[in-house]
Parts: structure tokens; C-alpha cells; sequence
């Protein structure tokens, strides 16, 4: 186990205390009220020694970490490794085998699948390939959360539309379909889409893969942007080094199915763990430095 200086998330609190994003209501309407907002410090989202197996292949072993609300925690580690099983598990589209997962300090393993509807619309996930209505335009993608909600006037939804298509850097491109977009815009229509549900935390799967460099470095933006304006709380699983350096708050490595290292950017490049140093040491070889 390699130096892991924030190993125990204070997790007897985060059970019984919630936690909340500590955003003043976003770019518009209000938060998520329910949820308690008793301590911003505590954790928004938060594993605590989750194992997961398929057949005999153990997946993750005793898993523990955290996101605090606003943060960006970036979750790296070689393929296979369980990097998307456990975004999945926080989504409920998988179930651990045991261990807490934490949701704004609830523990939502064991919630009923209208349970992880509502915990679905507080965490939204990017999929790497968008995961987009094919047959609805760009425009109507990003209105289906608020069509859903019915609460919204045409026009209001049409404004938000807009409003979010210029945030994510797409405006103009309302009514074309997802094949006119390229993978880049795909993936920023998606964000789009995520944020008109209103979320308070989101979950990226891969965001740069299949994207060129510079398209990579816009999309790093946007999720910055995000962090700052809504500081939404965010994880990003990512195979780019250069990418998490920007983003993280703190890094998780996953490694042989547990948690090798969790802790901050800084302390990871510091650390002399043999594994660490190999997994950083291929990643200059792989993307030498400008
Ligand atoms: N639903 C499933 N049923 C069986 N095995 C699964 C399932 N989902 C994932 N796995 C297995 O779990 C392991 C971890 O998969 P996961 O997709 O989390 O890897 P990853 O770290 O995200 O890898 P990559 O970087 O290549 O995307 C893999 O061996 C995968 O085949």
C-alpha cells in the first residue's frame, strides 16, 4: 500500500451528517433542498471498503475514498481496473458486494430503484460516447431533463437550453443531430444535457478519450468552469495524467483492486511507491512534457 494520507474519510460523521454541494441554487432554480445541509466539509460522495467481485475476478477489495463537495477527485489507474465499476456502483447500475457507498451522506446500497432515481437526478454521468437521443436534436437532448420536470414553461426551457448550449461552448448548433457532431461536441452536448437535470455532482467516464489534444483541453475547461461557477462536485476517471493534473483535488489509484493511493496530485508525484512511480514514469514516456 503506497503513503495513502487520506485514508479514512471520517465516515461515522458522513453517515449521519449530510452533506450538500453548498451551492447558492446554480445558474438558475433552486438546489436539491432535501438534502440536510448540516456540514459542507463532509463528504458529498464517499466509498467506504467496497469490495466488488464477477465470478472470481475481485474487481475492488476494500475500497475506500471521498469527494468533498465542490471538489474534483480524479480516479486513475491502468484499464481494468475497476475505474468505471465504481462510477457504475455510484450511478446503483451495479451493486457492491458489501461496503458503504455514500451519497450527500446517505448510504445507498440497499435503495429501491426509485430510490436511485432520485439520487439520479442529485449525481448525472457523462458517458464516453455521450449516450445521446440518436433521433432527437442537440437542442432536445439537452431539454429532456426539463421536460421530465414538467414544471418549466416552453420558453423557459428553450432560455435555459440556450443558456446552457453557450456555457458548454456549442450555442448555435440547437438543431442539429448528434451524427453532425463531432466526439468533442458530442461529449459537451452531453454535459449540456447533464447539467439542465440540475445535478449537484457529476461523474465523467473517460472525457478526452477519442479527442484530439486541444479538444481534451476544452473539455478540461468546461469541467473547471463547472467546479468554479456551480462548484459542482466531480469525478472524472481518466487514463490522462496532464488532464487530472489540471482537474484534481485529489487522485485515487486504483491498482490490483484496491485503493493503492488517495490523496492529492502534489503528494502523488512526490511519493517514491514503486508502483506509483511506474504508472507516472510511463506517462512521460507515453506524453513527454512540452
Ligand atoms: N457487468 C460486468 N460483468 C462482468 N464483468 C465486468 C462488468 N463490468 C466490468 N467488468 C469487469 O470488471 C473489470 C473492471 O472494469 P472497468 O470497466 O471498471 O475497468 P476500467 O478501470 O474502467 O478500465 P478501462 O480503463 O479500460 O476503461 C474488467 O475486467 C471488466 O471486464
Amino acid at each position: 500500500m503506497a503513503s495513502n494520507p487520506h485514508q479514512e474519510p471520517g465516515l461515522p460523521e458522513i453517515e449521519t451528517v449530510g452533506a450538500s454541494n453548498g451551492r447558492n441554487g446554480g445558474t438558475y432554480g433552486n438546489g436539491h433542498s432535501e438534502i440536510a445541509r448540516v456540514d459542507d466539509n463532509a463528504p458529498y460522495i464517499a466509498f467506504d471498503k467496497v469490495s466488488k467481485s464477477f465470478g472470481n475476478l475481485t474487481v475492488l477489495d476494500n475500497v475506500s475514498f471521498f469527494v468533498k463537495p465542490g471538489e474534483t477527485l480524479c480516479i486513475l489507474g491502468r484499464s481494468g481496473v475497476g475505474k468505471s465499476v465504481s462510477l457504475q456502483q455510484i450511478m446503483g447500475f451495479l451493486r457492491p458486494d458489501s461496503g458503504k457507498i455514500l451519497v450527500a451522506g446517505q448510504n445507498i446500497c440497499g435503495y429501491s430503484e426509485e430510490q436511485m432515481q432520485q439520487v439520479r437526478r442529485k449525481v448525472t454521468m457523462v458517458f464516453q460516447n455521450g449516450a445521446l437521443f440518436d433521433s432527437l436534436s442537440v437542442g432536445e437532448n439537452v431539454a429532456f431533463p426539463l421536460r421530465e420536470r414538467r414544471e418549466l414553461a416552453e420558453d423557459q426551457i428553450q432560455q435555459i437550453v440556450n443558456g446552457l448550449l453557450d456555457m458548454v461552448g456549442v450555442s448555435g448548433m440547437t438543431e442539429l443531430l448528434p451524427s453532425d457532431l463531432s466526439t468533442g461536441m458530442k461529449r459537451s452536448v452531453a454535459i449540456a444535457r447533464a447539467l439542465s437535470a440540475q445535478p449537484d455532482a457529476i461523474l465523467y467516464d473517460e472525457p478526452t478519450t477519442m479527442v484530439d489534444p486541444l479538444i481534451g483541453r476544452l473539455l478540461g475547461d468546461l469541467i473547471q468552469k463547472l467546479k468554479h461557477q456551480l462548484r459542482l462536485t466531480s469525478i472524472v476517471v481518466t487514463h490522462d495524467m496532464r488532464f487530472a493534473e489540471r482537474l484534481a483535488d485529489r487522485v485515487l489509484f486504483l491498482h490490483q483492486a484496491k485503493a493503492h493511493f488517495f490523496g492529492t496530485m502534489d503528494e502523488m508525484k512526490a511519493s517514491d511507491d514503486e508502483i506509483l512511480r511506474q504508472f507516472l514514469d510511463l506517462d512521460a514516456l507515453v506524453l513527454p512534457k512540452a
